[in-house]
């Protein structure tokens, strides 16, 4: 009788559960999206608030301090093992969707003539623009509720696919955030040109976010109904409480830690990179912002397509620890060819997609290996919280280093040594992996075989 109740569930139905992938892929690719788009804007932002390349590192960095000096992937993990999917998530796409309105009110027009707290932001701290300072708080509330929905988003999909296409589900999700990154890259350049304003590529951005926010609403309603169904919530729950110690048997687990470092340096040498690199492209080879914007985006369309192919390979021969090995020298070797050549961006940014594709592809699958499954969601928000000092920080280094190796009317901005520093960070990764794949063979986690051998 249960055994028909549970076969008959939403979940055993194909197209609802891809259906479900589909709405939460929205709000992940949204996400990323307004993560991504104002990347290519960061000539205009000079010009029309005369941000300085510190500046701008400052506002792509202070996305990840909540979640770095608070904890909060952390803390919304616990939250989310709490008070569930539904309130959880809907809770944090809505601080993301607030964010990211008050970032658009902080480059408005109502705001700059002199709109509602404008003269508080003139206050204080007379070196940044008030202009600056709201677009700051905007992505401050926009980052504390934008990781904790990817750690949502990951136990919804571990929800509607466990026993089923777990592993595909996790790649067309990253394809998704991926998508949402390439549009990003494409279309604000075109909308900074439209008659309304510049400024409607912030709020096209901050609109994606909230319409995200009525996407979440439609999903949870499924989820409530998938709740009534087979009362799958309270079993999540009792196998995923979190525990003070689980986070001191993660910290003694040597492949734990390198994998985390590696996460951290490796992501620190690709997101920041990525926030910065349509403006490499238009100093470096004299490009338009919309050229260089697409040169960006060419990362992101590539590994839709490597990392669902990467992570079938992973899954049917495993050679997880020796990818990761050869996504850390692909992303060095590329990085030291922006610094010192002059080599087509295009074809730089193809090979950068397969770093970006054979590591992510090897190292998220590769946790669930090294660490028990009611351990994972704690193991996946530490990550989290670990990379998000690498995207704090680089950003911020990423600019001060522009600024500081380059006289201050530049023309063209000179961005080798900011290159080197992020071949720097690959190359720490290297040894990380290294260590990671040297280490497997003594604790035997099996990260070179196959998935299902283990
Ligand atoms: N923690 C995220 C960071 C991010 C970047 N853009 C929006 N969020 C992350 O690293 N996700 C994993 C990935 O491979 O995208």
């Amino acid at each position: 009788m249960t055994k028909t109740k549970l076969q008959k569930s939403l979940r055993d139905s194909v197209v609802t559960r891809w259906a479900m992938l589909l709405l939460v892929g929205f709000v992940l690719a949204a996400n990323y999206y307004f993560y991504d788009a104002l990347s290519p804007l960061k000539s205009t932002l000079t010009k029309e608030f005369g941000f300085t390349s510190t500046d701008f590192g400052t506002f792509v960095s202070v996305y990840s301090i909540p979640n770095v000096f608070f904890l909060m992937a952390v803390l919304g993990g616990i939250i989310l093992d709490k008070l569930g999917i539904r309130r959880t998530g809907f809770l944090f796409v809505a601080f993301m969707a607030f964010g990211a309105l008050v970032t658009a009110y902080g480059a408005s027009d109502i705001y700059i003539n002199d709109g509602f707290g404008y003269a508080f932001m003139s206050s204080f701290l007379p070196g940044y623009s008030p202009e600056l300072k709201m677009m700051l708080l905007g992505r401050f509330l926009f980052g504390l509720g934008a990781e904790t929905s990817i750690v949502v988003i990951s136990k919804i999909i571990v929800k509607w696919f466990k026993g089923k296409e777990l592993a595909f589900a996790f790649g067309v999700k990253l394809a998704f955030a991926r998508t949402g990154s390439f549009l990003a890259f494409n279309l604000s350049p075109v909308l900074i040109e439209s008659q309304s304003g510049w400024t409607l590529a912030i709020w096209f951005a901050a609109f994606l976010v909230l319409a995200a926010l009525l996407v979440f609403l439609i999903y949870m309603l499924f989820d409530l109904k998938l709740d009534k169904q087979v009362k799958q919530e309270g079993l999540l729950a009792s196998t995923d409480e979190f525990h003070i110690s689980d986070i001191t048997k993660l910290l003694t687990n040597r492949s734990f830690i390198y994998v985390t470092l590696l996460c951290l340096t490796f992501y620190s040498a690709v997101f920041p990179f990525l926030s910065f690199s349509s403006d490499f492209f238009l100093n470096k080879f004299n490009l338009s912002i919309k050229e260089s914007g697409f040169i960006s985006s060419m990362l992101p369309i590539g590994t839709m397509i490597f990392t669902p192919l990467f992570g079938f390979f992973v899954d049917k021969y495993g050679k997880a620890a020796s990818l990761m090995i050869y996504g850390s020298i692909i992303l060095v070797v590329v990085h030291l060819t922006f610094a010192f050549t002059n080599l087509s961006p295009y074809v730089l940014m193809v090979i950068l997609g397969l770093a970006f594709s054979l590591v992510p592809a090897s190292m998220w699958p590769s946790v669930a290996k090294m660490v028990d499954e009611k351990r994972i969601g704690s193991a996946y928000g530490l990550m989290f919280s670990v990379q998000n000092l690498g995207l704090w920080a680089f950003p911020i280094l990423a600019g001060v280093v522009l600024d500081s190796t380059n006289p201050t009317a530049a023309e063209t901005l000179d961005y080798t040594y900011t290159m080197i520093m992020f071949a720097g960070l690959g190359i720490i990764g290297l040894v990380f992996a290294l260590l990671l794949k040297r280490e497997d063979k003594v604790s035997g986690y099996g990260l070179e075989l196959p998935s299902n051998s283990k």
